[in-house]
């Protein structure tokens, strides 16, 4: 059962997006919507520009060109400060505090007070099954344990979007299993959930799916409708396809000017306006 309004506008919309660093571009021409509600898995190899476009989401990473917006309003508004939590691949919690210790230290980063933030502390400990070690801490958990503490740290302020970096790297998988356990049930209450990995088998867990590829991305669509498009039986295999395609065009010498393979988009795209370059903005 949905526990909140999945109605409103796209949990995730972007719209041209360009980062550069220097004259080394991180993401090039990344366009994709994401509705409310459900499981969107951020695919592709090392380096290709995951942790980048997470970045862009959240807000802190400054956009050379486009448009993102989460939940109808510029990533990185201060609104969405409590909307949207960020659990990044470094871990971010303090070892040497316990459980209980870290979740209240956060919850009054966050602002909460008094029995407000004692009810957060005891709901997040709850949703990530963390009861029995809240006393404990954290450098004596063992890895799977500790990404659930992460995990409860970003749910303190009741997101609506969670955005994870490889929440389950390193993870053996049956605590994989339990983690996008967690994932599945927040999903059922109406969280929208954007999960980084480079293991494609965690595909098979997503309702959508990003591909990415050398900073650009290359499918944005449902599970189902990928593995339709490609007519591939698996998401691994689609993104070969996707991949091997794109390679097959790419083999014809073409002006540096002429446009690269267009990404498999199967819905709409967000109107945000013509993307415009940072510098314009400035002018
Ligand atoms: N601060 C930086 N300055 C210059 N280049 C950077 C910087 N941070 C990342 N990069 C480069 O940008 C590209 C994308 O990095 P990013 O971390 O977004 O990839 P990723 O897909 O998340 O990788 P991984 O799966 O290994 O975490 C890489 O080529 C990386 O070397």
């Amino acid at each position: 059962m949905r526990g909140r309004d999945v109605s409103g506008p796209p949990a995730i919309s972007v719209y041209g997006l360009h980062v550069m660093r220097g004259k080394h571009a991180l993401l090039q021409e990344i366009s994709f919507t994401v509705p409310q509600g459900v499981i969107v898995g951020l695919l592709g190899p090392s380096g290709c520009g995951k942790t980048t476009l997470l970045r862009s989401v959240v807000g802190i990473q400054p956009a050379t060109c486009g448009h993102v917006q989460v939940l109808g309003h510029p990533a990185g508004a201060p609104g969405l400060s409590r909307r949207v939590g960020y659990v990044t691949q470094a871990p971010s919690v303090y070892p040497d505090l316990t459980v209980l210790e870290n979740l209240r230290y956060f919850s009054a980063a966050l602002g909460m007070r008094g029995w407000r933030r004692e009810n957060a502390v005891v709901r997040v400990v709850k949703e990530v099954d963390l009861a029995e070690y809240a006393d404990k801490p954290v450098a004596r958990l063992s890895g799977g344990q500790y990404s659930r503490v992460s995990l409860a740290v970003a749910l303190l302020g009741t997101p609506d979007l969670l955005v994870m970096d490889e929440p389950t790297v390193g993870l053996d998988p049956l605590v994989r299993r339990e983690l996008w356990s967690v994932f599945k049930r927040l999903a059922e209450e109406g969280t929208t959930l954007l999960v980084s990995s480079h293991v494609m088998d965690e595909a098979d867990r997503c309702d959508r799916l990003l591909l990415m590829r050398g900073g650009r991305l290359i499918a944005s669509a449902g599970r189902e409708d990928l593995l339709l498009h490609t007519g591939c039986d698996s998401v691994e295999e689609a993104f070969m396809h996707l991949v091997t395609s794109a390679a097959t065009t790419e083999a014809v010498p073409r002006p540096a000017s002429e446009s690269v393979p267009a990404p498999l988009i199967t819905d709409p795209l967000p109107d945000l306006g013509r993307p415009y370059f940072a510098s314009e903005a400035r002018r």
